[in-house]
């Protein structure tokens, strides 16, 4: 069961979760498969335990150019066994290979599962899970380019994020956390993003069975609270569109620097219904045109998409071409270069009369929109995100 709503991006969970002891460097772990695996240093710390360096084992140390890493957290935790489940039915390199070739996609940003097992260590056992070494995140290139990423970039993004959630949700999974702190670069290529923890990743169609829409006051606010959806904020299992509605969120926030309800997190009521009031509000404010801003040539496929139901597909390919046409409107294209550069501006504004970026303040409290709109236009990057994907037909249908 996934944990109570997180604070902000880089929250830990919940002090109920056992944390697991640090192993030194050098212990071996076996997986099911039989296949043993040496531990190196630990990079990384979850809510429940440490990430390791690893590396097949053999009789050399594990460097810090390890091509693995090995997860680690006490048996009885919840998180890791729902996170492994997800790596073990949608990330076998085979499958994910097998997507690629048929989808054509040069790169897909899933890691790979290499193996799992059970440890045991002074009494105690731990679970295990071996996949692909990744490198920084992309909170910390955000702060580093000053909360704000540029256009082009924010665009491509956009478009690794739709193929990387098509090819989970078409294996029945939704993701229900992006956010930029689970969001990597690759370890040895700067220009490849991979979707990380998937330990609140939801199996919305088991067998191809959808969920049924079911609101619930006990699970109401799971997630990332800034992000998560409006059917999560409702306490309704997430599905597809909420990871939609939830990289709508991601984009805008990269774009402007903020969201209009960051100054009241604490407050999840007031967060949902400000989601709920911005959408409605933003969507009155002829959104078509100012999408044509940042999209233009878009914005009509755009308007002929219907919102989602709860039990929808997304229109994976509208939407990237609306990306695509976003891209094309900055005189740009997906040349599969990620530049991370300070102040957001890089890009070329297509209209001059309308500034290139995003203020930090401006939105009207009423409606949750803002107040200048012309100056919001990648705002609506996100709302068109929202309309297209994620949808608004709530609370069903
Ligand atoms: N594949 C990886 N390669 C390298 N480092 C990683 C990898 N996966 C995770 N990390 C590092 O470990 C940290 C924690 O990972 P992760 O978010 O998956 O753990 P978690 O327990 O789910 O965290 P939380 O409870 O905060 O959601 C990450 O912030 C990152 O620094």
């Amino acid at each position: 069961m996934p944990p109570k709503a997180k604070a902000t991006g880089r929250a830990r969970a919940p002090a109920k979760r056992k944390l697991a002891e640090e192993f030194p460097p050098g212990e071996v772990l076996t997986d099911t498969g039989k296949k043993s695996w040496k531990l190196g240093a630990p990079v990384g710390q979850g809510g429940f335990g440490l990430i390791y360096l690893a590396d097949q084992n053999s009789d050399k140390p594990v460097g810090k150019e390890a091509p693995y890493v090995i997860k680690v957290e006490p048996s009885e935790n919840g998180p890791l066994f729902s996170e492994l489940h997800f790596y073990m039915r949608a990330a076998k390199p085979d499958l994910i290979q097998t997507w690629m070739k048929t989808q054509k996609v040069k790169h897909l940003g899933v890691p790979r599962y290499w193996g799992s097992g059970l440890h045991e260590k002074g009494g105690k056992r731990y679970r295990f899970m071996v996949i692909d070494r990744l490198g920084t995140d992309l909170q910390k290139k955000f702060e580093e380019c000053g909360k704000r990423f540029p256009r082009k970039l924010v665009l491509q993004l956009g478009l690794r994020l739709l193929d990387i959630l098509e090819f989970i949700h078409e294996h029945e999974y939704v993701h229900a956390d992006v956010k930029a702190s689970n969001l990597m670069l690759s370890h040895s290529d700067p220009n490849q993003v991979y979707l990380v923890d998937y330990g609140l990743a939801y199996r919305y169609a088991p067998d191809g069975v959808l969920k049924e829409y079911k609101e619930d006051p006990k699970k109401c606010h799971d997630g990332t609270i800034e992000f998560t959806s409006i059917d999560a904020h409702k306490g309704v299992a997430p599905c597809r569109r909420g990871d939609l509605e939830i990289l709508s969120y991601c984009m805008v926030q990269w774009l402007c620097g903020r969201l209009p309800w960051e100054d009241k997190l604490q407050d999840p009521v007031y967060v949902r219904d400000s989601k709920i009031r911005w959408s409605a509000g933003a969507a009155s404010l002829g959104a078509s045109q100012m999408w044509t801003d940042l999209c233009s040539g878009g914005s009509k496929q755009l308007l002929s998409v219907k919102s989602l139901g709860y039990k929808d597909k997304p229109r994976y390919e509208t939407l990237r071409s609306v990306l695509q046409s976003g891209l094309k409107s900055l005189q740009q294209k997906d040349d599969g270069q990620l530049e991370f550069t300070a102040g957001g501006g890089a890009a070329p504004a297509p209209a001059p009369a309308k500034v290139s970026t995003c203020p930090p303040a401006g939105f009207n409290a009423e409606t949750g929109a803002a107040e200048n709109p012309a100056r919001f236009s990648g705002l609506h990057s996100g709302v068109e995100m929202l309309k297209a994907g994620g949808g608004y037909m709530h609370p069903q249908s």
